[in-house]
């Protein structure tokens, strides 16, 4: 069975075409600070030698100092003790080595535990612990001495799904009786009732199984959409969404949690969630400030691929994501960096489920330390040492207009929880520059350029930009004060 997660491309459309010289001459000269790093001594480095090493890359992230800096999300005031939780969810906590919780847990905990219960639109930026937040409210609201559902949550991926039903199991650990069950495309289930307190699934099995009455729905009280603007916005799931919702109890509680939620899907969202709480960000606070951004200028789209492969026999990195427009794209690539000795995995809605979720456990462990990937995972994966993203294609609408939403999830799929993270846009043309550019000013963010024709100041400005994030300066201040090269 294939993938219904429908964040991906749809159509296999091959990358545009090759810039032309004319079209990369017409930008900018890149900042002073930057040249400076590009002039470098024009010395290449060939794969394998000049290595960084890995602890550059592991920088310890001191929690007790960003949950006290108000201006922080994941700053609180309160202790999870001050959450009227239950003792034994205290208990999951603690073996979390969760010590306060985030901005985002601590004003919507106190609002999703009202009763009679309340609905909710919960927004903050990506890593900041949103799943937890709705996982404790569910916790404290199912009844574990019937296994009749209780809660029900979406998602908008498989692997997304099975994450979830781990912070559940992991957090409810200490709870009797407590039962998770996956609401996933699974052939080895097919026909099976799905009895346990919580279910956590995707839209398009979870229609099926109510339909086929194998989730007995009158008990729900409360329905979660994570990654709420994108289930609501896609063709086909938010309709889904929809007919879920219709076929659950008048009285559950409606709550939606994203990282992002565009102007043109706030109104749907207030719609489906009636009278909520809302707890939103400013446009300006959507960043992270954890995730420095910078962008590779490469010749053309033939030296992307080149550079890519360079770029890794240079770098050595704990865990990364290369995103990729087209199923083929990764493919390619995987392929590719195979060859060249990476120990790589690929993982796009063109695997069947089983092959998705052994790729997916692989990279948590480690075993493969570069995942290759489209769309399909651009949202809500929290792998913890994940330091790096590529953007090997900018992320675009299919109009080919920008898409920031996206490239906002995709960087936060590092900098987790106050950890740092690079992400390194690739641009090759005119359009794909025109793209990034737009995306940097949607966000207010100045992108570093790296210059592939000295690979050696490539690597002296990224050794840079770590160093500067240990000493806790943006981007945007080591372009000023020319400490970038
Ligand atoms: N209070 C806390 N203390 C320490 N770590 C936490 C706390 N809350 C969550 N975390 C950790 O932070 C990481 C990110 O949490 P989570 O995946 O819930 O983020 P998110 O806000 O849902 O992000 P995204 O928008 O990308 O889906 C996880 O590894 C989680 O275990």
């Amino acid at each position: 069975m294939t993938s219904e997660a429908p964040t991906e491309t749809p159509t296999e459309n091959p990358t545009p075409s090759a810039g032309s010289l004319e079209s990369r001459i017409t930008k900018p000269d890149p900042a002073p600070a930057q040249s400076e790093a590009a002039q470098g001594d024009g010395a290449s480095v060939e794969k394998g030698g000049n290595q960084l090493q890995e602890p550059e890359w592991d920088v310890d992230v001191k929690l007790s100092d960003l949950q006290g800096d108000p201006n922080n999300p994941l700053y609180s005031i309160k202790k999870f003790e001050d959450l009227k939780l239950d003792q034994r969810i205290l208990q999951g906590i603690y073996a979390m080595n969760f010590l306060k919780p985030s901005k985002i847990q601590e004003r919507a905990l106190p609002l999703l535990l009202l009763n009679p219960p309340t609905n909710m639109i919960g927004q903050s930026q990506s890593g900041t612990g949103k799943t937890a937040a709705f996982v404790l409210n569910i916790l404290m609201r199912c009844d574990l001495s019937t296994l009749q559902p209780q809660a029900l949550v979406l998602a908008p991926s498989r692997e997304l799904a099975r994450q979830i039903i781990g912070v559940v199991e992991t957090m409810g650990r200490f709870l009797e009786n407590l039962k998770v069950i996956a609401g996933i495309p699974d052939p080895s289930q097919r026909g099976k009732k799905l009895e346990g307190q919580i279910i956590v699934g995707t839209p398009g099995t979870i229609t099926d199984v109510i339909r086929r009455r194998l989730l007995d729905v009158t008990n729900l009280k409360v329905l979660v959409l994570d990654e709420a603007d994108n289930m609501l916005d896609q063709t086909g799931l938010g309709d889904q969404c929809k007919r879920v919702k219709a076929l659950l109890p008048k009285t559950v509680q409606l709550v939606l949690f994203s990282a992002t939620f565009p102007d043109h899907v706030v109104n749907y969202a207030r719609q489906f969630a009636p009278n909520a709480n809302q707890i939103t960000l400013k446009h300006e606070e959507l960043t992270v400030e954890g995730i420095k951004q910078l962008y590779l200028d490469c010749e053309n789209e033939q030296a992307k691929y080149e550079d890519l492969v360079r770029f890794y026999g240079l770098m050595t990195i704990a865990s990364s994501i290369i995103f990729v427009k087209t199923r083929r794209t990764a493919l390619e690539i995987e392929q590719r960096m195979i060859r060249e000795g990476h120990q790589v995995a690929q993982l796009s809605g063109a695997l069947e489920g089983v092959e998705r979720d052994v790729i997916i456990d692989k990279f948590r462990k480690g075993e493969a330390k570069v995942l290759i990937t489209t769309n399909v995972l651009a949202r809500g994966i929290d792998v913890q040492s994940v330091t790096m993203v590529i953007n090997y294609d900018i992320p675009e609408h299919p109009d080919h207009t920008p898409d920031p939403e996206t490239y906002l999830h995709r960087i936060g799929r590092t900098g987790r929880f106050g950890r740092v993270g690079v992400a390194i846009s690739f641009v090759h043309d005119q359009h794909s520059w025109k793209v990034l550019q737009d995306i940097g000013k949607y966000f207010d963010t100045e992108l570093m350029r790296l210059d592939t024709s000295d690979w050696d100041a490539v690597e002296t400005v990224i050794k840079k930009v770590i160093k500067g994030q240990r000493a806790g300066k943006t981007t945007n201040e080591m372009q000023m004060d020319g400490s970038s090269a």
